[in-house]
């Protein structure tokens, strides 16, 4: 024992211990900002550049480190690099974690998925903040466990530099037991150090997945909680009662109209059809899912797209969202006019669509809610205001906590996502959708996922949203009930055509076309 405690703190394996950290550390930073760089490179468009990309993961995952070791050791020089051993070491550490850790950032920024960044295009936000504020915050947690792994498996690894004789850790307790033969003390102090250098990493691993994590309470500010403190409002027609409301509505106005986006339209420019399609048509992989969709809905009124599974509900939404651009056919949305196929000189692209969506004050709230899992609620309806529209955090979060408190959420204002009931989820997604003041608000399927009593609850609060008047709602769901209660028109849909339309009651109880016959009887 006394041995051990001697060889344990010896200051000729302590120096060991800080060349097997220094080593790693050289291996981990080079091999993460190398394994970033092989990441994008996989993904290029050049083939050439991909390729060399693959190459080299192919050689670097495909030989032992101890190889990588000696050559970076030997070769580099023949080429004119001289390194010292310990350096020499960690570039080849490096040069081998770098697959290992390209492939976790690829996963991890997998893990995020479509919906995610649909929500932020919804939002109005740009590629690169969809990137900064919604995938790469999700992907760093995602990949917080893998990293812990990497960090160990380097440590480990760094022992092979022994080969080229660097004195980390493992080559000095050799040399020490190989004089004093005393292999089992000398071992049992080495193994310790190793564990503990694992152990200080495993622990690092869990405070950052503890700090970045979904579940760590999150307290308000103090002036969101004067605006908490009050009782809840239930719906949205008393989002215009109670003075701190109504300037915190006021606030996000003035600061909106001051942004660098304002809305292309004004207000009073109001359109008599909130949409018109003319033909249009959409297909996937050569599969058509719409055909020769024409339709025009009025300023003001909620319309409801009805149909089975498949029908092309959720397409055409997305199409009349700016989500999606048809294959051919025309659009108005508000006072913006589209045209998409051969006759169309028109180039849609991210940004421009971007750009029509807040000019014509469109969003989208997401089938399944797709809120932001890294955000609280009042950040989830913060993000748009700060981010799309310039206004400042503090009366940004005043608005947006105005907002939840209109909707009955200020309990739950600074709750993440996964500690919210779906009823309670959907609602935040509305507030985050309305907090932009919406001309037109499309709603896919809000009710699908939720019991029947957050269904009520739902169909309540955009019941109230309908009265205010002042935005066009349209809704696709299959369920009757959500289109009896809520749509001024009703639109039944079959494989991707309109088959149906007319008023909520009319094609509720008279209609001929004979699949919504089928349709109503089968759900009614
Ligand atoms: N991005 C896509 N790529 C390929 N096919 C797609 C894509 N989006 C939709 N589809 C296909 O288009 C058809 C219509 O889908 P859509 O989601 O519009 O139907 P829906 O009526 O909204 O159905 P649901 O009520 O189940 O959501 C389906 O066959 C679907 O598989």
């Amino acid at each position: 024992m006394e041995l051990f405690i001697h060889y344990l703190f010896m200051p000729y394996l302590l120096e060991g211990i800080r060349i097997t950290v220094y080593v790693t550390a050289i291996g981990i930073a080079g091999g993460a900002v190398l394994g970033a760089a092989l990441s994008l490179l996989q993904l290029s468009r050049v083939r050439l550049v991909s390729l060399c990309a693959k190459v080299y993961v192919g050689i670097f995952r495909g030989t032992p480190l101890i190889l990588q070791m000696v050559f970076a050791y030997d070769a580099m020089p023949r080429i004119g690099i001289r390194l010292p051993g310990v350096v020499a070491a960690g570039v080849a550490l490096a040069a081998n974690e770098a697959p290992f850790i390209a492939e976790m950032i690829r996963s991890a920024i997998a893990s995020v998925g479509a919906g995610q960044r649909l929500a932020g295009k919804t939002l109005g936000l740009s590629a690169w903040q969809r990137a900064r504020r919604i995938v790469w915050p999700q992907a760093f947690r995602a990949a917080l466990p893998a990293a812990g792994n990497a960090v160990i498996s380097a440590l480990k690894n760094s022992a092979l530099a022994m080969v080229i004789a660097v004195p980390e850790l493992t080559l000095r307790s050799t040399q020490l037991a190989s004089s004093t033969f005393d292999f089992f003390s000398i071992f049992f102090a080495a193994g310790v150090w190793y564990l503990v250098l694992t152990g200080v990493v495993s622990l690092v691993q869990v405070a950052l997945e503890s700090l970045f994590g979904y579940d760590r309470p999150r307290a308000g500010t103090s002036r969101g909680a004067v605006i908490q403190g009050k009782a809840p409002a239930i719906g949205v027609g008393m989002m215009a009662q109670g003075t701190d409301r109504d300037a915190a509505q006021a606030i996000v106005a003035g600061r909106v109209t001051e942004s660098r986006l304002e809305y292309a339209d004004p207000r009073d420019k109001v359109p008599e059809y909130c949409v018109e399609a003319m033909n249009l048509r959409k297909s996937y992989h050569g599969k058509d899912v719409l055909s020769d969709v024409t339709l025009r809905l009025r300023t003001g009124t909620t319309t409801v797209l009805l149909g089975a599974s498949g029908a092309g509900k959720s397409t055409l939404l997305r199409c009349f969202g700016l989500l999606e651009t048809p294959d051919a056919g025309e659009m108005r949305i508000g006072n913006r006019r589209f045209q998409f196929g051969a006759g169309s000189a028109a180039h849609y692209d991210d940004k421009r669509l971007t750009t029509e969506r807040l000019a014509g004050g469109v969003t989208v709230i997401l089938q399944n809610f797709e809120l932001f899992p890294h955000m609280t609620a009042v950040e989830n309806v913060t993000l748009a205001l700060t981010a799309t529209y310039g206004v400042g955090r503090r009366d940004a979060e005043e608005v947006a906590r105005a907002t939840l408190e209109s909707l009955g959420l200020s309990m739950h204002a600074d709750k993440y996502p996964r500690h919210l009931s779906g009823g309670q989820q959907q609602r935040v997604a509305i507030a985050r959708a309305l907090v932009i003041k919406p001309r037109l608000l499309l709603m896919d399927e809000p009710t699908s996922a939720l019991d029947p009593e957050s269904v009520n609850g739902i169909l309540e609060l955009v019941g109230e949203l309908k009265k205010k008047g002042d935005i066009s709602i349209i809704i696709t769901t299959h369920q009757l009930k959500v289109a009896s209660r809520l749509g001024d028109t009703v639109v039944f849909m079959n494989n991707g055509q309109i088959v149906e339309y007319g008023s909520a009651i009319d094609v509720l109880t008279k209609a001929t076309d004979p699949k919504t016959i089928r349709f109503v009887e089968a759900f009614g």
